[in-house]
């Protein structure tokens, strides 16, 4: 082709161009029909392929076969499900004909639908294969050929919504009206300078800045900003409704985008006096309240206000799991759905503490004045809830399973002079009565199983406990305790229990004492109790046979397949023939070595240290009181 200055006239271009390029234009058009052709079949080919893996998946998943002629009411739908954050309501209001049933998955792709009919099923198959839900969601739906493998829906993820509520634990649904939501948003002032972008939200503090890497306030910095005045409504309804007992002065606004969350923590024990509460707007979100194994998911609806007190306030941790969506109960459906986030705004209302700091809850793990440490003053409910109540529940099962004497314990007692008086401090069943005939035995327990027991055998045995013994000073020869200083919650506590062994040993006596140890296997002999637990670790009882003590979830539960990972734990108690609380949690302090040696020799007066050794996973003591001349 030739282009000279006439060719600048389109006409003569054209016709030029006409008349040269014919052909090349046929072939430029016939090659167009065919890559339109080719695309066709490849989106065909791309959407075979598409469906040929959904059915391997569901397949495999599920061992439901997905068929391409209707065989009973049963649809699967590829592109509902709870991965897309798609709700059931949202699926019923959607689908016409509406379906009866609708049955979801946690992070699944896709739903199984039950229509009305099998004529229903095809409908919406005819209806909605290969359309578009949203722009993300192309749906691809499939006959089910066999419904009855269609699986339940897995009710345990929301299982927490129901249990493990922890106590303290309120929400006061529809707190403010919708105009007062709305006002809020408007006034809420986001003063850019102020507000600090963390990774996961936006937030601002008025008050005093709570500082969330160690989720606590300086006192002595005030913020310019105190808490603006549009809220005092609000804040008065707080304090007058008792969810607060004051006027709080430190707020923190936080502002969560869908997919945006809190880390799990708890707000510093000593900072703050009473409750805490959080008001919700804009958005509906689960928060997750964590204890030690449990978890409890709760639905913190726009408008509400959350109030954390007790076991939800100190005992726990809270935080939102970043995600655009909750999975939560359908309470129009049943079963359950997805609840997806929106723009959530919380204002957490808190009220600094002033003057002594100290705070004296029961969960010692999570309180920064206690540091982990069991509170005194906590101590002696702890024992009655975790040991003494659970030897009542578990006395007869014990008396069962445990009849041997141990043989140094049996050795001693024997060893005893004729004429001596010996007392045995958590005596149990008896064990080491009558073994040897020229002694005066006094047994001493606290659970009424085990006295019963023992009087039944005609010994002497008096209800009382370790802590303040009902005899007078200087009265026994001997003193024996086995296994039960280790159920004794503070250091102070159990040397209070090794001055009362003392006080009532005359000078010269001989007490002996047997312990937990940490240490399950010191010298590689393991001991039997854990080679017993290892043995009988087939034995995996329901949860719901699973006694735990919500108040206590702090301690962690010792499983008996490993070692002792702390000192302070619950030791399950396993009842094989029982189907209701099969299994019961003691508490236990499981010894270091040389730990019991020191409590000893630190009680006043301190005795002489006669033997000490370890046997079977125990620490062993014996001494002597000293006799003051
Ligand atoms: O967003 C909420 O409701 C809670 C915020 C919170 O836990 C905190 O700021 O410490
Ligand atoms: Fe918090």
């Amino acid at each position: 082709m030739e282009l000279n200055s006439k060719d600048v006239n389109g006409e003569v271009f054209l016709s030029r161009l006409t008349l040269e390029d014919e052909k090349q234009s046929e072939v430029l058009a016939a090659s167009q029909v065919e890559r339109e052709n080719r695309s066709v079949g490849k989106a065909e080919r791309k959407k075979i392929r598409k469906v040929a893996r959904i059915k391997h998946v569901v397949a495999e998943q599920c061992g439901v076969t997905i068929s391409d002629e209707p065989t009973n009411e049963w649809l699967v739908v590829w592109g509902l499900g709870i991965a897309f954050g798609t709700s059931k309501e949202e699926i019923m209001a959607y689908l016409d004909p509406q379906p009866v049933e609708v049955r979801l998955f946690v992070d699944q792709s896709y739903s199984f639908l039950r229509c009305d009919s099998q004529l229903d099923a095809s409908k919406l198959k005819e209806k909605y294969h290969g359309s578009n839900f949203s722009e993300r969601q192309m749906l691809y739906v499939g006959f089910v050929q066999n419904s009855e493998e269609i699986p339940e829906e897995d009710i345990r993820q929301i299982m927490s919504f129901q249990s493990n509520i922890p106590n303290g634990l309120s929400v006061f649904g529809e707190f403010i009206t919708k105009e007062e939501e709305d006002l809020i948003i408007k006034n809420l002032y986001v003063d850019p300078t102020l507000v600090s972008n963390l990774k996961k939200r936006t937030v601002q503090h008025f008050g005093y800045e709570f500082r969330y890497g160690k989720n606590d306030v300086d006192a002595d910095s005030p913020l310019p900003n105190k808490i603006p005045d549009y809220l005092k409504p609000f804040v008065s309804k707080i304090v007058y409704c008792g969810a607060l007992p004051d006027e709080p002065d430190q707020l923190t606004v936080n502002q969560y985008l869908p997919g945006q969350g809190i880390p799990p923590h708890c707000d510093t024990h000593s900072c703050f006096e009473g409750p805490i509460v959080s008001l919700s707007l804009g958005s509906n979100v689960v928060m997750d309240f964590r204890q030690a194994n449990s978890i409890a998911s709760v639905n913190l609806p726009a408008r509400s206000l959350l109030v954390m007190r007790g076991t939800s306030r100190y005992g726990c941790t809270h935080g939102i799991t970043p995600r655009t969506w909750d999975v939560i109960p359908d309470e129009t459906y049943g079963g359950i759905t997805v609840q997806a986030r929106k723009l959530r705004i919380s204002l957490t209302f808190r009220k600094l503490k002033r003057g002594e700091l100290a705070c004296h809850c029961r969960f010692p793990s999570l309180c920064d004045t206690q540091n982990g440490k069991i509170a005194d003053d906590n101590a002696s409910v702890l024992e009655h809830d975790l040991v003494h109540k659970v030897y009542e529940d578990i006395a007869e099962h014990f008396i069962e399973t445990r009849h041997r004497p141990w043989p140094k314990v049996k050795e001693f007692v024997k060893n005893l002079i004729p004429g001596d008086r010996l007392l045995d401090i958590g005596c149990a069943n008896g064990k080491y009565f009558r073994i040897n005939h020229d002694i005066l035995e006094v047994g001493m327990d606290m659970c009424t199983g085990f006295l019963m027991t023992c009087r039944a055998k005609g010994n002497n045995v008096v209800q009382a406990n370790g802590l303040f013994l009902p005899f007078q000073d200087s009265y026994f020869e001997s003193v024996i305790s086995i296994a039960v200083l280790h159920h004794i919650s503070t250091k102070e506590r159990r040397m209070r229990f090794m001055s009362e062994i003392l006080r009532v040993m005359v000078p010269g006596g001989i007490g002996l004492i047997y312990v937990w140890a940490k240490d399950q296997s010191v010298e590689q002999t393991q001991s039997t109790w854990s080679k017993r637990q290892r043995e009988r670790n087939s034995y995996n009882p329901p949860d719901s046979c699973v006694d735990l003590v919500s108040d206590y979830l702090f301690l962690p539960v010792h499983d008996r397949d490993n070692e002792f990972s702390h000192n302070d734990m619950l030791v399950p108690w396993v009842n094989h023939q029982e189907k209701k609380y099969a299994v019961r949690h003691r508490y236990y302090h499981v010894f270091n070595e040389g730990e019991l040696e020191e409590l000893i020799t630190e009680t006043q007066p301190a005795p002489k240290i006669l033997e000490a050794y370890y046997e079977q996973g125990n620490w062993v003591v014996k001494f002597q009181k000293l006799v003051v001349s």
